[in-house]
């Protein structure tokens, strides 16, 4: 069967990973492993520019006809002026709510090889593996009314709400959960229950739940705690599940327990297999047209696309030893460069994990 692969490279650069990703996949392809067709299309600042929105109607289509699409990532200054919904960062929200994906995985594993690179104690994160579960579609991000309006006297108050139904709690709790039972079946669930009403109804729902998983040990952890935890001893941690927002930060602090947020893959997966697969981080404006940019986070994500959506996960297995293996050569992109390690470009990096998979 023929994957239909689509392509959404974005702003910064998200073209230049994206390019070595492809680069490994297409050593598939020319082996016959990976029967798949790419389409390319535009999303973010690259969509408002070819077609003046940043989910263009021809990419919508795509996507729904998509077995999985791989993104580099969206967001550049020069679109931080415009109004919101031409901005980068709503065509991505967008495609994320229009194809349901709710169900935002990002794994952070340390590879034994960059425990130097961590700005943590070696003890503290040696061995890491664990994955942050986060729902993708609703809470504060989404939830309505927002805006910015102005009050009796004349000063202006910005606002956003945070929503989350027992539905939208319950089936990102059944994805958590089940995800700890292929683990080492432990979950923490961080909120704010002793502040917000919407943790409170979190916090219950999760707990009806777990009824269900009587093997998983359940804990419970206020954000605020969880953040700091993660960095005092973030090996206590085997599955985290949170909100959308609680899971956009507390990713971003777990990629720096691997070394590099360049380190860090996800996959946003909906009830049915097909998923997105993006890097964790962004478009690194301040990096983009340089060559520098870490792709690993962007191959690794290939690969959880591999095992998610084509259901090929010898071939995931395949990359994610590969990865392992240049790691091991030494090779590193600036971003998690040691001194006795040689410093390579994009990618050069891109080609070794092609090279490394033969
Ligand atoms: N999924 C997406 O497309 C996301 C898009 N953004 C957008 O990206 C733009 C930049 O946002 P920032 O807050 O600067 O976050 P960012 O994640 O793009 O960059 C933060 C820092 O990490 C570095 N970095 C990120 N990825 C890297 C890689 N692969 N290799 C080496 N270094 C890397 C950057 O150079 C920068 O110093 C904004 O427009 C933002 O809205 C931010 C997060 C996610
Ligand atoms: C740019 C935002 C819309 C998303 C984000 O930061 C993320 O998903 O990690
Ligand atoms: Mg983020």
């Amino acid at each position: 069967m023929t994957h239909k692969i689509l392509i959404l490279p974005g702003d910064g650069i998200g073209p230049e990973i994206i390019a070595e990703a492809v680069k490994v996949l297409d050593v598939f392809r020319a082996e016959g492993s990976l029967q798949a067709e790419y389409e390319y299309a535009h999303l973010g600042g690259a969509g408002y520019d070819a077609a003046g929105h940043p989910y263009p109607e021809e990419t919508r289509k795509l996507a729904s006809e998509s077995d999985a699409i791989l993104l580099g990532a969206v967001g550049g200054p020069q679109y931080d002026t415009l109004p919101r919904e031409f901005r980068p960062e709503k065509g991505l929200l967008t495609i994320r709510t229009d194809l349901g994906l709710f169900a935002n995985l990002r794994p952070a594993i340390l590879y034994d090889e960059l425990a130097d690179a961590s700005t943590l104690k070696n003890e503290v994160v040696a061995g890491l593996d664990l994955m942050i579960v986060r729902e993708l579609n609703h809470g504060i991000y989404f939830g309505q009314p927002r805006g910015i309006r102005v009050l009796e006297n004349g000063e202006r108050q910005g606002y956003n709400t945070a929503t989350y139904s027992e539905s939208q709690i319950e089936r990102i709790a059944r994805v958590a959960f089940a995800t700890a039972m292929k683990r080492n079946k432990r979950l923490c669930s961080v909120d704010k229950y002793n502040v917000l009403e919407v943790s409170e109804l979190w916090r219950e729902v999760v707990c009806r739940v777990g009824q269900a998983f009587p093997e998983v040990e359940l804990s419970h952890m206020y954000i605020d705690n969880a953040a700091m935890q993660l960095i005092r001893a973030p090996k206590q941690f085997d599955v985290i599940v949170t909100s959308n927002m609680f899971g956009d930060i507390l990713s971003d602090e777990a990629a720096m327990l691997t070394g590099s947020i360049g380190m860090l893959p996800s996959a946003s997966l909906n009830a049915s297999a097909v998923g997105m697969y993006e890097p964790s981080h962004g478009s690194a404006p301040d990096i983009a047209g340089q060559g520098i940019a870490n792709p690993l986070a962007t191959i690794l994500s290939a690969a959880m696309m591999l095992r998610y959506s084509l259901q090929l996960p010898e071939l995931a297995a395949r990359i994610e030893a590969a990865v392992e293996a240049v790691l091991r050569q030494k090779l590193r992109t600036a971003d998690i460069y040691v001194s006795g390690c040689e410093k390579v470009s994009t990618a050069q990096m891109g080609s070794a994990v092609m090279a490394a998979l033969k």
